[in-house]
């Protein structure tokens, strides 16, 4: 370890802290190491780097050379991370990122003037105010969710299905809550939506993402960053120049088409308020060209998918693994909304219980546990020690949340955390150094769809809650199924792996309003399905035939 870095795991000569590192779930040693180093220390990386091995310290990002430095200290998240933010902007370089965005992939780029063109752009429509008037198409498609969740289970799961009032067994959540994540997303960016999982546009964004994610894994590319030479190796015997290739034009044909599209429509008058038709018409103003469009667009397409739907998922797991949490959230929403409407946002100011379950599953299970690393401009100093020019920032959101000084019983789902103190730190414990937007990033990185995403959260939450008993499952011998916790998928945005669960309507009454709420909701939708294929069109019109 070079002299003037904080302390951290003990290297072995040439090693460093190869021999230690981990290969995926990173925050979890991350977090066992602060509890011995302290909420600020270092990882020595630099042979690491070398060898190409350090990238496997998150599963899908890669990092620059030089120190890795550690953050699980909500004062030193404040100071560093907000406070310093001038400093503590950048990100990793990461050629692979440049190969196939061309820089322009707003979540991963460098602290340049294209990344600051994106973030003036999204911040200028992104705006709580902008957020609110999407509301009726985001609420409109929550109701399909619930409706999907009671009507549509997946084909392998529909001779288990019963009627209405009855138990139904499945897993077909996992892709109605992607569906609905993704449609919000299209709907408000582009102006349209994603009736269907299958819909073109969605399977295209999940495929190209899908790639994305793999081409982003460690030892899928040599390690080119360390290695530029690496860079000039001719495609035929490169296949990640090829990977990378095939994803470049998969992104370029969806990105662009639906900015095309956008174009289209506002050439012929029918506009319907998308961000998209936004940008286009005060392109000059915010100094886009047509390549920066399309990636912004990209950018928040896949922001915004995989975030929402993970949280949700969590939710549930958190739900069905914490019956007496449900009890008392199901109690809230019955006392406040009743039987006989669907809840709507200005509820959750009377759900304190509820509002404390939303910001207890952020806590519980973080859908970006050590955020997207951060990296720095110039070199910085903290508690006297040295932070260098260039040095990758984790911010370990994992172990802030989940450590014991901070938090009474971390491990466990306690929405009731929040109603003793605004963060849900112990009481008597100073928790001013949290703040309730704390899962969505820091500084100037924050996440600029935070108030989308919060609307989708809260109106989620409620009507999964006042709509459904969540249960475990059981087997053939009726045997519960118990959903486990910690069974996440690897990556620097994680979500539970599919679960077995049993999803029953409340009552009868709650499910005749989600049908008469969802076909009530056509008109919404409408205005934003003119572009839809004709197998969308067919399928939308048998929905709504009942
Ligand atoms: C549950 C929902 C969400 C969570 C928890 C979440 C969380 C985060 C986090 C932790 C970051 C990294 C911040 C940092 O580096 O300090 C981030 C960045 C980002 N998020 Fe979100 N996000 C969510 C939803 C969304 C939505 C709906 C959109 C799009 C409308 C979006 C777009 C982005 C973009 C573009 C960035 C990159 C910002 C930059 O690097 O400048 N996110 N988000």
């Amino acid at each position: 370890r070079e002299a003037g870095l904080p302390p951290g795991p003990p290297t072995l000569p040439l090693l460093g802290n190869l021999h230690i590192f981990p290969t995926g779930f990173a925050h979890y040693k991350f977090t066992e190491w602060a509890r011995k180093y302290g909420g600020f220390y270092s990882v020595s990386a630099t042979l690491a780097h070398r060898l190409g091995e350090f990238e496997s310290l998150v599963h899908q990002l890669k990092l620059g050379p030089g120190t890795a430095i550690v953050l699980t200290d909500a004062a030193a998240v404040k100071e560093l991370m907000d406070k310093r933010s001038a400093t503590t902007v950048d990100r990793p370089p990461m050629h692979i990122a440049d190969v196939v965005a061309g820089g322009l992939n707003m979540v991963l780029a460098r602290y340049t003037e294209n990344w600051r063109t994106l973030r003036r752009t999204s911040h200028a429509i992104l705006t709580p105010q902008a957020s609110a008037r999407h509301l009726p198409i985001q609420q409109a498609e929550a109701t399909q969710l619930l409706h999907d969740i009671l009507r549509r289970p997946q084909a392998r799961e529909r001779s288990s299905t019963s009627t209405l009032s009855n138990a139904v067994p499945f897993q077909s959540y996992y892709t109605h809550i992607r569906r609905y994540s993704n449609s919000v997303i299209m709907s408000v960016l582009y102006g349209k939506r994603s009736p269907r999982y299958e819909t073109r546009e969605t399977t295209a964004f999940f495929t190209a993402q899908h790639q994305w994610e793999r081409v982003l894994e460690p030892g899928a590319t040599p390690p080119i960053d360390l290695i530029p030479i690496l860079k000039h190796v001719p495609a035929r015997w490169a296949k990640w120049k090829r990977d990378c290739s095939k994803l470049r034009k998969l992104q370029r044909e969806l990105y662009f088409g639906l900015v095309d599209e956008t174009k289209e429509r506002l050439d012929k008058g029918e506009e319907n308020g998308s961000y998209m038709e936004e940008i286009l018409t005060r392109q000059k103003e915010f100094g886009m060209d047509r390549e920066i469009t399309g990636y912004l667009g990209g950018a928040l397409i896949e922001g915004g998918s995989d975030t929402t739907s993970s949280y949700l998922q969590s939710l549930i797991l958190a739900l069905i693994a914490y019956p007496e949490a449900q009890k008392k959230a199901h109690e809230e929403i019955d006392r406040v909304v009743g039987e006989h409407r669907m809840p709507t946002l200005e509820d959750l100011k009377q759900m304190p219980y509820i509002r404390g379950m939303i910001l207890e599953t952020h806590r519980f299970r973080p859908v970006a546990p050590l955020m997207v690393p951060h990296a720095t401009l110039v070199p910085e100093t903290y508690k006297g020690y040295v932070i260098p020019q260039g040095a990758t920032i984790f911010v370990n959101a994992w172990g802030i949340f989940h450590d014991p000084e901070l938090y009474d019983d971390p491990e466990n789902f306690i929405p009731e955390r929040y109603l003793l103190t605004e963060n849900g730190t112990k009481p008597g414990v100073d928790g001013s150094d949290m703040r309730p937007n704390f899962p969505f990033g820091v500084g100037r990185r924050i996440c600029p769809g935070i108030h989308l995403a919060q609307n989708s959260i809260n109106i989620n939450a409620m009507n999964l809650v006042w709509a459904f008993d969540f249960k475990t499952d059981t087997d053939a011998s009726g045997n519960p199924i118990e959903v486990d916790t910690f069974d996440y998928q690897k990556g620097i945005l994680t979500g539970p792996n599919p679960f077995r669960c049993k999803i029953t309507p409340r009552s009868v009454e709650k499910a005749e309003i989600i049908e008469r709420e969802f076909l009530e909701a056509a008109d919404t939708f409408s205005k934003f399905e003119s572009g839809l294929s004709q197998e969308d069109k067919e399928f939308v019109a048998k929905s709504r035939a009942h």
